[in-house]
């Protein structure tokens, strides 16, 4: 039996950012495995049994692998099989367990409408065509407003979710970072934002977060600012 196309085994954490930042608007179901876990088993066929019902939805296998930590890591995945639901990067749902009825109502709420989907795209409706409402932000309303939320503090962190509760694995670590680091920082929660969330991505050209800020400048992300702590250089530039 051959795999629905909208059925992808994750091979690394770039090929996952690509396939989900390919298209914002699509919702995945991203399955968490192990070949070693005996419930995986019965929930890949459910898994493959939801990819064939719903094509419009991108189905994501990443199996546990070192590989693939950071994908694991982020979604906070702590046991195979666990499920999570996006909108693009929007977390919609999660479904822990080998529990095929809450993960097919899950889909099946989040999912616009089973297969067979049209693969032709309906032309923009005319609501679409005609120029954003007078109080939608403008792009250069939404860069200054940026401006501001960069220069907010000395030290800010652009991260998903808040310092006591964050969201994503990589923004986990910068605050343990800082926090070891005895640093001050403020933070902005990009969940709660997506105009802020795209538009410092192109700002800063940076695709991902967590960002830190010093003085107003991207620093970097966890990588950068952790190796940087590593050689003493994070604490001069704070100095
Ligand atoms: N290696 C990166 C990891 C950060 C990362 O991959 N972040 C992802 C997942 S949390 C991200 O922000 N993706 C874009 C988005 O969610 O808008 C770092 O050093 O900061």
């Amino acid at each position: 039996m051959s795999a629905p196309t909208n059925l992808v085994d994750v091979t690394s954490t770039e090929h996952f950012q690509g396939l989900l930042s390919a298209e914002l608007e699509r919702v995945s179901l991203i399955s968490f495995w192990a070949p070693w876990a005996e419930p995986c088993k019965q929930m890949n066929e459910v898994v493959q049994e939801l990819a064939k019902k719903y094509s419009a939805v991108l189905v994501l296998r990443v199996t546990e692998a070192e590989s693939l930590s950071d994908i694991s890591e982020t979604f906070e995945i702590n046991s195979v099989p666990s499920f999570v639901l996006l909108r693009g990067h929007t977390l919609l749902g999660r479904v822990e367990g080998a529990d095929a009825k809450a993960l097919s109502n899950a889909v099946a709420m989040h999912a616009s409408s089973p297969t067979p989907q049209s693969t032709v795209t309906s032309p923009p409706s005319e609501s679409t065509l005609t120029s954003p409402p007078s109080t939608a932000e403008t792009k250069e309303e939404l860069n200054a407003r940026i401006r501001e939320l960069l220069n907010q503090s000395k030290v800010v962190l652009f991260m998903k979710g808040s310092p006591d509760a964050p969201r994503c694995g990589f923004s986990r670590k910068i605050v343990a970072l800082l926090r070891d680091e005895k640093v001050e920082f403020t933070h902005f929660d990009i969940l709660t934002d997506e105009d802020v969330r795209q538009g410092l991505k192109v700002i800063n050209d940076w695709p991902t977060y967590p960002q830190l800020i010093v003085n107003g400048e991207l620093v970097g992300g966890l990588d950068i600012v952790k190796e940087m702590a590593e050689s003493g250089e994070f604490q001069g530039l704070l100095a």
